[in-house]
């Protein structure tokens, strides 16, 4: 069966000639949820913005439903396939206006959007908190927001950079349990959490600071764990 998103080779070279990441390969079906984990500053945030196409890399190459960005047109690309930072870019306005703003440059016709307040109430939030300021939310509100917003538009895969980093157990478990079941890569440090949601796990090592020769680096560069319940 062929996967519904796959990268081939993803590599990343650095001004300096160090590979940040070097060969890696993913393949997702749907509901898939791949947790992507390694030491800080091994790449992880760069690796998914690649795969977003947000940041240019030095060879690979990744297909959605076997149509590569360059064939589905980048926009349409990253809107399909979506990088949810882990704190959102200072937005002017509020979560609603965030939300409206990106369906309205939604660039595929006759999509099907879900409603962030709906997504938000079980995760403890409000409808006052979509309809007010960023810069008036807490942290953790601030976060869950950004993540509603990101799911009510409905992307077939979310690139998810540690979603549940400012969140309460309470509100982890929460956001945890709507995540289940859709297609993702999940940046998390916590192996708690990667025992809770993965079905799959990627292990990025910090090549570019490691002091061996690349040459006598394991080639395959990323590791994956496969794990069975
Ligand atoms: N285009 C680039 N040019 C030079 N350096 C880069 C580039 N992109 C990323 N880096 C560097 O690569 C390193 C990896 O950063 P990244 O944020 O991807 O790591 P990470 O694994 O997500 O770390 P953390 O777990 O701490 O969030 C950083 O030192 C960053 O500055």
């Amino acid at each position: 069966m062929t996967a519904m998103f796959q990268a081939e080779g993803i590599s990343m070279k650095l001004k300096d000639d160090r590979w940040l990441f070097k060969d890696v390969n993913v393949a997702l079906n749907k509901g898939d949820i791949l947790v992507l984990r390694g030491p800080s500053g091994a790449g992880k945030t760069t690796l998914l913005k690649c795969l977003a196409e947000l940041t240019p890399y030095t060879s690979g190459h990744s297909n959605l439903h076997g149509k590569s960005p360059m064939h589905l047109g980048i926009p349409t690309w990253r809107s399909r396939v979506m990088y949810v930072p882990q704190r959102p870019a200072i937005h002017p306005g509020t979560p609603m206006d965030l939300f409206n703003m990106a369906k309205k440059y939604a660039s595929q016709k006759g999509k099907y959007f879900d409603d962030p307040i709906k997504i938000g109430k079980d995760w403890n939030l409000s409808a006052a908190h979509f309809n007010e300021n960023w810069n008036y939310l807490s942290g953790g509100e601030m976060q869950r927001a950004a993540l509603a917003v990101a799911l009510a538009l409905n992307p077939e895969v979310l690139l998810l950079d540690e979603p549940t980093s400012a969140l309460d157990p309470e509100s982890t478990l929460l956001v945890e349990n709507t995540l289940k079941g859709r297609t993702c890569i999940w940046i998390t440090h916590s192996p708690q959490q990667e025992e809770r949601v993965a079905t799959r796990s990627l292990v990025l090592p910090r090549l570019a600071f490691n002091t061996k020769d690349e040459d006598e680096l394991d080639d395959s560069g990323a590791t994956e764990i496969s794990i069975s319940f």
